[in-house]
């Protein structure tokens, strides 16, 4: 497959997880309500868990915390993000799916040859599990989490540490992904082109965006590798 404007063979994708590949925004809002239940606090309700994602989970437990009466001292802050990862890593999928045409499309560019990665800002253990539970893991020559470098995205780094392991340059990946901070990490590694999803969790106008396309729907991806 070769990119249009620099006429290099595409040889991989790298794929962003939350809103992109899985609607997982069920799952962290019920983990995020045991904590929250646990703490005697009111529960927080989907479009405000929506609206919280994108950051790892470090920023979407404060910004639970932050909703539900305010932030604790550090100490006890550290505590909560502690019980919302075991809570979340121990059943990340049970309310959660693979967005329509996900598993299909990836078992096709699979088969072209393309090599095909994750770079997301979750947690690299709840990460795993969710991927395993959706029956996608195997895809996947590579995964990236918000805990594997010192910087998640909008950092390039993780995306630059995902093109390594995977053994591909970046003028020769597309990423895909559903956020600003996956256009602006993608954007300064250099991929050949940035694709978007129109339905995740972006937190402003994906037209905004200096994207490259914004799909249809996940089983345009493979049209828009080769055009
Ligand atoms: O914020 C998160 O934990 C995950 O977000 P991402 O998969 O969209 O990077
Ligand atoms: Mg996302």
């Amino acid at each position: 497959m070769t990119d249009s404007v620099n006429r290099r063979p595409i040889r991989a994708v790298a794929f962003d997880l939350d809103g992109t590949l899985v609607d997982s925004a069920a799952d962290l809002m019920h983990a995020s309500n045991a904590l929250l239940a646990e703490l005697g606090r009111p529960p927080v309700d989907l479009p405000a868990v929506r609206s919280f994602i994108g950051d790892g989970a470090p920023k979407l437990v404060e910004r639970v915390l932050a909703a539900t009466g305010g932030i604790p001292a550090a100490d006890e802050a550290a505590r909560c993000l502690q019980r919302f990862l075991a809570i979340y890593e121990a059943d990340p999928s049970a309310h959660s799916a693979l967005y329509p045409g996900v598993a299909e499309t990836l078992g096709g560019l699979a088969e072209a040859g393309l090599r095909l990665g994750v770079c997301t800002n979750k947690p690299m253990g709840a990460t795993l599990r969710l991927l395993d539970d959706l029956g996608i893991a195997g895809r996947f020559a590579a995964v990236v989490g918000g805990d594997s470098y010192p910087t998640r995205k909008p950092s390039p780094e993780p995306v630059l540490g995902l093109l390594e392991r995977l053994e591909v340059d970046p003028g020769e990946t597309v990423f895909v992904g559903d956020n600003e901070h996956d256009v602006a990490a993608a954007r300064a590694a250099g991929v050949a082109r940035v694709l978007l999803v129109p339905y995740g969790y972006a937190r402003v106008p994906l037209d905004g965006l200096p994207h490259d396309g914004i799909l249809a729907g996940f089983a345009d991806l493979p049209g828009r590798l080769s055009c």
